[in-house]
């Protein structure tokens, strides 16, 4: 702030493991906009977050229900609260909601001077709603003058500058220029609320104007972006030499976090972002489990499948066996290729060994199987669609995947028929008689089960490591790979394949 003339960059370094940062902000008990999505970002950034509350807000995806503001002299008790005790490495100021309240914090930013300011003038909630009482626009101005960046979206740089909102971009940083040069301030001005494919920011300061390109993400979770970022920002910036570094770091943070948003299924309005999308999440479930368990309904979709069925008790005529390991064949020597692409991708010496030996397994052991059953049979043909498909999404998968999604997509194969294995072995009691018992015995065998356990902990590992983004590719990549497995066995019954040649 103006207190501080040497300015971030020069002046004291944090001190501690982790820079600390304030939220001094407005509540949403639905956890997407203001001091509960500021404490997400400052996480997300490695942060050490605190907060300081200016207004209660009932509010949710859709809209603001009732604001409280408490008295100021409260305010003044956590402000002081906080800065008697803690070294505040940056301040990021939200919802002010009343003039007394922007007073309130400017005397604090005078007393304390706190090396880093972060003001986001927020003033209209993104549903439409007020959070600013039309009389405490000055108090928001003299704020401005106070803080080292401030960050308004279109309608509020506006309100600033006592003009009319632009709408077009080249006027919005003509009159974030202005606003730079009269106040002294560095803007980062938004662009979340343009028409168009792209949501670009500047960050613009007296002398020089940067501009930041991002995609407009085709999405409703748009829920508090302005608060996240510029809490993210002041997160970065006490550890980045510029303003530009922090808020193109933060830029592409929010871009990912706003495109992950609906999956967290948050609310049936304006969503939330997802702040930790790109983190690891300690405490989620293992990941095998998780997708195994969502795998339920194709997982008795198989079950019930006639030929599953007629595999089981052994009535399945031998035809149709063969025609599905004439198939089964040709899928494997695909299916090798696939693994031996998880080898070579793999991140350790367990994994690439395991997946090199899967891979030769596939055409050593089982494909044995499939010879002396089909010897003499000489049965040939065509590859059969269900074959090509799931062959093609596990290429695809290969081709373009990371390790962690190659390992979910190659997952089902493994885990399935060790549990159908294990399932018809149990059943049958002993194999002797079973027209099937060879491939029963294959896969229903413990070392198979301990291959398919091993492929597990090896996805379950990967997902460890990864952040929830590629955590909802591997489950959908394990998804279409259940989904492929139902419809391979139910190929043979579905569409008659070939005639035996
Ligand atoms: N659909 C979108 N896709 C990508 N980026 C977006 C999208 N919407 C907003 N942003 C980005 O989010 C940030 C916040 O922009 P915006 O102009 O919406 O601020 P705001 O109105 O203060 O936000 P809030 O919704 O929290 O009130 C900017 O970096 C903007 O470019
Ligand atoms: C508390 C609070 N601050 C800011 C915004 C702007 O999104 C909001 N909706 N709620």
């Amino acid at each position: 702030m103006s207190a501080a003339p040497a300015g971030p960059a020069t002046g004291t370094r944090p001190t501690g493991s982790r820079v600390r940062v304030l939220s001094v902000a407005g509540t949403d008990p639905t956890g997407g906009a203001g001091i509960h999505a500021d404490l997400k970002s400052f996480a997300a950034h490695g942060a050490y977050g605190m907060a300081v509350v200016t207004a209660l807000v009932a509010q949710n995806t859709h809209g603001v229900r009732a604001v409280h503001v408490p008295d100021v002299g409260f305010l003044r008790a956590q402000l002081d609260a906080v800065s008697d005790d803690v070294t505040v490495d940056a301040v990021k100021i939200g919802m002010v909601g009343t003039r007394a309240v922007a007073d309130e914090v400017a005397a604090w930013l005078s007393r304390a001077t706190p090396p880093v300011v972060v003001l986001d003038p927020v003033m209209v909630a993104s549903s439409g709603d007020r959070l600013l009482d039309a009389d405490a626009e000055d108090a928001v101005r003299r704020l401005v003058a106070l803080a080292d960046l401030v960050t308004p979206n279109l309608p509020e740089l506006g309100v600033l500058l006592g003009e009319p909102v632009a709408t077009a971009w080249p006027d919005a940083v003509d009159q974030a220029r202005r606003l730079a040069h009269r106040s002294g301030v560095t803007v980062l001005l938004k662009g979340g609320h343009l028409a168009g494919d792209a949501s670009p920011d500047a960050v613009v300061d007296a002398g020089t104007l940067t501009e930041l390109d991002a995609p407009r993400v085709r999405t409703t979770s748009t829920h508090g972006t302005g608060c996240s970022l510029s809490a993210a920002v002041a997160a970065l910036r006490p550890r980045r030499p510029d303003w530009v570094t922090a808020v193109r770091e933060a830029k592409e943070w929010l871009t990912g976090a706003i495109s992950a948003g609906e999956a967290l299924a948050v609310g049936s309005g304006r969503g939330p972002v997802d702040h930790l999308h790109h983190a690891p999440t300690l405490g989620a479930r293992a990941f095998s489990s998780e997708a195994w368990e969502r795998a339920a309904g194709l997982r008795a979709a198989c079950d019930d499948l006639p030929f599953v069925r007629g595999l089981a008790d052994g009535t399945l005529p031998v035809d149709d066996f063969e025609a599905y390991l004439h198939q089964d064949a040709l899928y494997l020597a695909q299916y090798s290729r696939v693994l031996a692409r998880a080898s070579q991708v793999a991140p350790g010496p367990a994994a690439q060994v395991f997946f090199a030996q899967g891979a030769a397994r596939c055409l050593d052991i089982e494909a044995r199987l499939h010879e002396e059953r089909l010897a003499g049979g000489g049965r040939s043909g065509p590859v059969g669609p269900a074959t090509t498909a799931y062959v093609d999404h596990l290429l695809a998968v290969a081709a373009t995947g990371s390790y962690a999604e190659v390992v979910a997509a190659v997952l089902p194969c493994y885990v399935l028929y060790a549990d159908l294995g294990a399932r018809i072995l149990a059943r049958a009691g002993h194999l002797g008689a079973h027209p099937y018992g060879d491939w029963v015995a294959t896969y229903g065998d413990p070392a198979f089960a301990a291959a398919a356990d091993q492929a597990s902990a090896l996805a379950d590992a990967a997902a460890h490591e990864a952040g929830a983004a590629t955590r909802a590719r591997m489950l959908a990549a394990y998804a279409a790979s259940c989904a492929h497995e139902v419809a391979f066995f139910d190929q043979v019954r579905a569409r008659p394949l070939a005639p035996v040649g």
